[in-house]
């Protein structure tokens, strides 16, 4: 009798769909002051290196099909690279952020001004504390919602209203990873990655029951800001230091395409923060 031949499991065949993202050129970027643990202001800045990093990612993005606007860059607002924070764009409604601290309040009024101008079915102000896709992240039929360092439950709420989307809140409790999208990431409708470490207790069952089959990153992989990437479907844009969440969205059928913003690292952010996307409305898919 011959041995039975091994099971080996495919991975799914992963589609990329072509994306509208928002980015904002690091052209005043700087450390003057920390609002988070990553920032410190006594470190030296290279912003012509910044700036050459986000060019590879404006690039790295345009090369797998996708299409990037622009914002300009305000001088004394240097955190508004991190576009993701600008607001949150579904089906042609959005919503531009408030932000929680004064150092960034500013940046709020420039960010609605820019999305006035583009064609939006409909805008609005947040009238809650709201840091954009930095808390809030579309995943298909919901938004998965942070709370517990820059939004509070009554943005979740608010969000929820406008979008007409229900909000699944979830308590971030490491202040290294003070956003939803650096300790989680959407790769699509139905897959996510997290460390879960970085979640309450009541936060990860919630995640347990909503995505059994998620990927799961150690400490070392979101402390390279590995989470804090961009999924397009099928190609995911990652920070190059993520060597064991890269292993394992191989493993799943996903293309990792490394992408090194560390200058930008110094201000809290990596290459998710610098992303806005400007999501089409799909029930099943996050397009
Ligand atoms: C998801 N996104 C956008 C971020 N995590 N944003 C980085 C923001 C960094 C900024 N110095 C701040 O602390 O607000």
């Amino acid at each position: 009798m011959t041995a039975a031949a091994p099971l080996r499991v495919h991975a799914p065949v992963r589609t990329a769909t072509p994306r509208r993202y928002v980015l904002c050129r690091p052209d005043h970027f700087e450390v003057t002051y920390a609002i988070n643990p990553w920032m410190d202001p006594a470190e030296p800045v290279d912003r012509a290196r910044a700036v050459a990093q986000w060019d590879i990612l404006r690039a790295t993005l345009e090369a797998h099909g996708h299409t990037v606007d622009t914002v300009p860059g305000e001088p004394g607002l240097p955190d508004m690279v991190f576009a993701a924070n600008s607001g949150i764009v579904i089906g042609g409604l959005a919503m531009s952020a408030r932000f929680h601290h004064p150092e960034r309040s500013a940046e709020g009024p420039h960010f609605h001004r820019w999305f006035a101008g583009r064609d939006l079915r409909e805008l609005r102000g947040a009238a809650e504390i709201n840091e954009g896709e930095g808390d809030f992240a579309y995943a298909g039929e919901r938004i998965l919602g942070g709370v517990g360092f820059r939004c509070s439950l009554s943005a979740h709420d608010e969000v929820a209203r406008y979008f007409d989307l229900p909000v699944v809140s979830l308590e971030l409790i490491d202040p290294r990873f003070y956003h939803l999208d650096t300790a989680l990431m959407v790769l699509d409708a139905t897959t996510v990655a997290y460390y879960p470490a970085a979640f309450s207790p009541a936060a990860r069952a919630v995640l347990a029951e909503l995505y059994p089959d998620a990927i799961l990153a150690d400490e070392a992989d979101a402390v390279s800001f590995g989470l804090n990437g961009l999924s397009d479907g099928r190609h995911v844009f990652v920070d190059p230091g993520a060597t064991g969440l890269i292993a394992q969205l191989r493993e799943r059928g996903f293309e990792p395409v490394p992408v090194d913003v560390s200058e930008l690292r110094k201000g809290g952010g990596g290459v998710k923060c610098c992303v806005l996307e400007q999501h089409t409305r799909r029930d099943t898919t996050a397009g």
